[in-house]
């Protein structure tokens, strides 16, 4: 197990580190991943016929995916990776089929998100392989200091720093905002003071793109950008970068550990910075052994139920938590469901330098108004 979780992991280091590995990254849908995790798990299949051959890869790559969950699970990681080709086949005499079962089919939506997000990444990672992306990010804007950028606001002001989410709908609440430019939002987020912004890349769930990312950098805002997207492979850290990004967002309900240490190390190479977002106690308490973590997000919205609660910010920094927290300097974002000035002195209250606020001010006529009501007072001089 410790062998496979290894092997997954060094798949996802970039070329600096391993200057070959990044076909065999390229997947877990592609046959150099393919071949190596069938070798580690399932050795001396290769023999078999060849059309046994065909089908046993199919359930090695099951295999593989059974076990990435299992090293998951033994983190308390409730979300499974997509089965690749679906569960293996059943055969009945000359027949085979195949169930819908618990197995191919998602229990949540962030098990569907992710899911989804497995195979369009698949599919983008075909047409720009990571060396178009490598001189991308060459050409690209050179990245601006995320923590240093909520640090200042939060020194300027008093209050937490906010980072102002550019979000046209989620499966949550539908679609928040019907008259969405995304560059006016953001112009106008800045104006009202906000320190960052973070802008919603996930196509089919919440609306977003990569070209609204690129807009908004290329349209003169000055605040450092968060690329809100489901990251499940380190390719999507260089495209992120490639298109403008200055930090990008690991979910810990997502990521097992290793996957976390080594997405860190490729953020820091390349000048991203990592927001790791937790929810409960278990996802903090992992995120806390792990080094080099400088920018945690605390999320009140349970992404598997949509539950918020914005007590949870307060329960995660509670204690040994909290003091472990101040004593390794990391700064903490309170993330959603934040509304009214109350609620940021509750969250403030409870330790966080910065929030992460999206609905509330997404929804105001005019973002640069609804920033000054959400803090209950011009945040903007
Ligand atoms: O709109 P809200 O409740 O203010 O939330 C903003 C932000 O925290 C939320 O969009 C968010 C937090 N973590 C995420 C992960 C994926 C997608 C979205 C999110």
């Amino acid at each position: 197990m410790e062998s496979l979780m290894r092997a997954t992991s060094l798949n996802s280091i970039p070329s600096p580190f391993l200057n070959h590995t990044f076909r065999q990254h390229d997947s877990r849908f592609t046959s150099g991943f393919k071949s190596t995790s069938s070798t580690l798990i399932n050795n001396g299949r290769s023999s078999l016929p060849c059309l046994r051959a065909q089908q046993s890869e199919t359930t090695d790559e099951f295999k593989v995916r059974n076990s990435q969950d299992e090293v998951s699970a033994t983190q308390g990681i409730r979300i499974r990776r997509r089965p690749p080709t679906g569960p293996p086949l059943h055969y009945v005499g000359p027949f085979e089929f195949r169930l819908q079962n618990e197995g191919n089919t998602p229990r949540n939506i962030l098990e569907e998100i992710v899911w989804n997000k497995d195979t369009e990444v698949a599919q983008m990672k075909d047409k720009k392989p990571l060396y178009t992306l490598k001189k991308a990010i060459e050409l690209a804007p050179p990245p601006r200091d995320f923590i240093a950028a909520l640090k200042a606001s939060y020194l300027r002001t008093g209050m937490p720093a906010l980072i102002a989410e550019v979000k046209k709908a989620s499966p949550s609440r539908g679609v928040l905002r019907e008259d969405f430019e995304p560059v006016e939002i953001a112009k106008a987020y800045e104006k009202g003071g906000a320190a960052c912004l973070s802008v919603l890349t996930d196509a089919k769930y919440f609306q977003g793109s990569f070209e609204n990312l690129e807009a908004i950098r290329n349209a003169g805002v000055t605040c450092p950008l968060l690329c809100k997207e489901f990251i499940v492979d380190a390719w999507q850290l260089y495209y992120a970068r490639a298109k403008g990004a200055d930090a990008v967002l690991l979910i810990a309900a997502v990521l097992p550990d290793l996957d976390i240490k080594y997405m860190t190390k490729i953020c820091k190479l390349i000048g991203l910075t990592a927001l790791v977002e937790v929810h409960d106690e278990n996802e903090m308490d992992r995120i806390l052994k792990i080094d080099g973590i400088q920018l945690i997000g605390i999320n009140n919205r349970n992404l598997e139920t949509f539950e918020v609660d914005i007590s949870n910010t307060k329960k995660l920094l509670e204690g040994e938590r909290g003091e472990k927290i101040r004593q390794k300097e990391i700064v903490v974002v309170g993330e959603s469901g934040l509304f009214t000035p109350d609620d940021v002195a509750y969250v403030q209250e409870a330790g966080v330098k910065a929030i992460l606020v999206g609905e509330s001010i997404v929804k105001q006529k005019d973002p640069t108004a609804g920033i000054a009501e959400l803090f209950g007072k011009d945040i903007s001089a």
